[in-house]
């Protein structure tokens, strides 16, 4: 068959997840419609005046079900039709005929993201495997540092002179040379031969030289990110390549331009979104396709341009197809993965199921997006002077558009581009630049990563990270844009679902505060706060008695009426029942999830653990302090990820032990709830075997063992362990107190 008749990618729907998910979603949603039914029956039959603090303790964990249902439900939408694709680059059209590329690649902060690893990701980009007349390599440059400007000319110069030229003589797999000579061994390239050997021992003494020049770049200067300056643009394909090796070697090499934007202290900068909507490539290259690039992302894959091109030339699906995502992947994470870096949740199971709806979420880094699809939807003809309006006066820039653009869809100027509104700037852009305006995108997840990153690797910069992206998704949450109302005109009902759940989840913090507390204290205090059912007639058991016949005789046996199993009587209610159920569909859908991407059950519990843990902590304080933006009593920040491996550290992570080097706002919640659940679970048990019972109280025990289980490791972090990375005495000690007050107060307000 002929080339151009064979289709350049296919995407499969995922049946047999697709059965299971809405089998689950059904069951599940049954179970949850049982347990609001027979809570609010059991509202009607136990509220009493008397028993008010009882009543008001019930309805926080209700209102803590509800919470969890509804982001359960919202969370369906991802399971509704999940797809995966496979692409064809090998059907693509000749390479005259390919569109050009712009690489942008974001940089920030040298102290944070070291030169050397920012370098390999723009050689890594050099060295893609596209035609180098059509791609553009620019690197953002947000800290406005010389060192940069000036590594990346050391970089040129190998990249010119050795790199690029070794790669495609040899079709090198791992362009970036740092991975590349990591793991040498492991490359197997199709090339051995006593000629690549030698080769490969040249290059790799000029990347020795290469990294220590860099080195030197950033011993000689000192290093400060400058917040007031001029902009900076500069072609560094002129700088001059006076090594003596490279004669016979220099081939065509695509574009390289140092950018960095102007700033002024007075001005918001608006952190990377802004750096992103710089015109300085729509005036130089304007290519009609721009892949992001984080700095700390270098391609793995030479060919994602090629695969990218399998979905935006498919003139089928072209015209609406605003980018193309490939997933974030790390190259630092560990077997045991505690913290849960590589953020399987997103990247395995909800951007799947978002590519069988609209596609998925723009994800900051790794996507090629359409040019034109950022600065909105294509018309005719237009008004110069109309789109000077909102474009800015630069002539040269709205030459650039190249076609004419409907200025009536921009009408504040931050509807064009990277949107400002949230540090989410990825998914807020997404939301309302992408997905609202009618541009759909695809999820190309290939076996091969396509990028891989530098993945947060302890607990602070976990938790730091976890409370920007809380606090933007619930700027959007709060604002005009709130997905659940700004979507539904614009969006398919599930596609919204999805924009929603990942608008709302840092609320997950209310029930989960809510759960590691009311029940516990409330089982201290002798009440309980799940219902003994009000419907069900009990089927009653007892050891010795039959009580379906002689109740006075059982209760007069001191246990009761009450299933019995061993020592451990548990309650036989029909609400148990169904908070059974709902408790454990909802694990084992989970388990189903990670076990059926590739995780073990290990992960499940790291997972599940680093879910509880950001709940309590990140997902609270980025509400908080969104809400606080909101009000106007806070300024936006962006505080750039840590990206220098410090050998303890990742010494902690490869072990998979918790790194507790946090700060104390960060980690006093962990332990304050760890010791409740503690205490709570210690006298729930005591409590039973003093009086026998154990039916009226079993979940509210089962869900402190449950929590103390998960939080296994901050009690060893608090006793056991002795290294740097445990939990400070001074923590566990204020940390007892406030559980301990915090136990009190509660006790006297259930008592009074
Ligand atoms: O003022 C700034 C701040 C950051 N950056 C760059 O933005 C990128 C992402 O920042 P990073 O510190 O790595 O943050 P992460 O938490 O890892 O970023 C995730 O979340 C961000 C949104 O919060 C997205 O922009 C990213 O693509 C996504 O990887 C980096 O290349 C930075 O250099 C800037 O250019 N200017
Ligand atoms: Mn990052």
């Amino acid at each position: 068959m002929d080339n151009t008749t064979l289709p350049l990618h296919l995407s499969h729907v995922q049946k047999s997840s697709s059965i299971i998910n809405r089998s689950h979603t059904l069951l599940h949603s049954a179970a949850l419609i049982a347990l609001i039914f027979y809570r609010i029956a059991s509202f009607f039959q136990t509220a009493k005046p008397s028993n008010l603090p009882t009543t008001f303790s019930c309805l926080l964990v209700f209102t803590g079900e509800l919470i969890l249902s509804f982001m359960w439900f919202l969370g369906q939408a991802y399971r509704f039709r999940p797809v995966y694709r496979t692409v064809f680059p090998e059907r693509l059209p000749e390479n005259a005929e390919l569109p050009a590329v712009d690489v942008f690649i974001c940089t920030a902060d040298p102290s944070k993201e070291p030169t050397l690893e920012v370098m390999n990701t723009v050689i890594s980009a050099i060295a893609l495997d596209y035609p180098p007349d059509k791609l553009h390599v620019y690197l953002s440059d947000d800290g406005g540092c010389s060192v940069t400007l000036e590594a990346m000319k050391e970089a040129w110069r190998f990249a010119k002179g050795s790199w690029v030229p070794f790669c495609w003589a040899y079709g090198i797999k791992t362009r970036c040379p740092e991975a590349y000579f990591l793991g040498e061994e492991g490359n197997n390239e199709s090339s051995s031969g006593s000629e690549f050997l030698a080769d490969r021992e040249k290059v790799k003494e000029k990347y020795e030289n290469f990294k220590s020049r860099v080195m030197r770049i950033r011993q000689n200067s000192t290093i400060i990110v400058n917040r007031d300056h001029t902009a900076v643009v500069e072609v560094i394909n002129d700088v001059s390549i006076d090594e003596a090796s490279q004669e016979d070697k220099v081939e065509e090499m695509p574009l390289l331009v140092y950018v960095s934007r102007e700033k002024r202290p007075s001005l918001p900068h608006h952190f990377k979104a802004g750096a992103l909507n710089l015109r300085v490539s729509a005036l130089i290259s304007n290519s009609p396709y721009i892949l992001v690039l984080d700095c700390d992302m270098y391609c793995n894959d030479p060919t994602s341009a090629r695969q990218a091109m399998c979905f935006h030339l498919d003139p089928k699906i072209s015209p609406s197809l605003g980018f193309v995502q490939f997933p974030q992947k790390f190259h630092n994470i560990s077997k045991t993965d505690v913290y849960d870096s590589q953020l399987r949740y997103f990247f395995k199971v909800l951007w799947q199921g978002m590519d069988g709806l609209q596609g998925p979420i723009v994800s900051g880094t790794g996507f090629y997006i359409k040019r034109e699809a950022l600065y909105a939807n294509p018309i005719k003809d237009v008004d110069v002077m109309e789109l000077k309006q909102y474009f800015g006066p630069s002539n040269e820039f709205i030459k650039s558009f190249g076609r004419h653009y409907k200025p009536k869809d921009h009408q504040h100027s931050s509807s064009v581009g990277f949107l400002y509104l949230s540090v989410v700037e990825d998914y807020f852009t997404s939301l309302v630049n992408m997905h609202c305006k009618g541009w759909k995108s695809v999820y190309c997840d290939p076996v091969r990563p396509a990028f891989l990153g530098a993945g947060t690797t302890n607990l602070n910069d976990v938790l730091v990270q976890s409370t920007r992206w809380s606090s933007g998704s619930v700027e959007v949450a709060l604002s005009r844009f709130c997905p659940l109302i700004y979507g539904p005109k614009k969006m398919s009902a599930l596609q919204t679902m999805c924009y929603g759940e990942l608008a709302f989840y840092p609320f997950y913090f209310l029930p989960l505060w809510c759960f590691a507390t009311i029940p516990q204290l409330c089982l201290l205090n002798g009440i309980a706060v799940y219902p003994e059912d009000v419907f069900c007639k009990r089927k009653l058991f007892c050891v010795g008695c039959d009580p379906e016949n002689d109740i006075a005789k059982c209760y007069g046996s001191g246990i009761g009426p009450v299933a019995f199993w061993g020592n451990v009587t548990v309650a036989s209610n029909c609400f148990f029942m169904v908070f059974s159920f709902v408790f454990l569909s909802s694990l084992s859908k989970h388990i189903q999830e990670v076990l059926s991407t590739g995780g073990s059950m290990r992960s499940w519990i790291n997972e599940q653990r680093i879910w509880m843990i950001k709940s309590v902590t990140c997902y609270l304080y980025g509400s908080l302090d969104a809400i606080m933006k909101r009000l106007g009593m806070k300024e936006a920040n962006f505080m750039p990820t840590n990206k220098v491996m410090d050998v303890e550290q990742t010494r902690l992570y490869q072990t998979g032990k918790i790194d507790f080097q946090t700060s104390i706002m960060l980690l006093a919640p962990l332990v304050i709830l760890t010791i409740i659940n503690v205490v709570s679970f210690v006298g729930g048990v005591t409590r039973a075997m003093v009086t026998g019972k154990f039916s009226d109280m079993f979940i509210q025990v089962f869900l402190s063992l449950f929590i103390v289980t998960m939080g296994y490791p901050v009690i060893e972090g608090m006793i056991l362990r002795k290294d740097k990375g445990r939990i400070p005495p001074s923590v566990t000690i204020l940390s007892v107190l406030v559980s301990m007050i915090f136990l009190s107060l509660g006790s006297l307000v259930l008592n009074v």
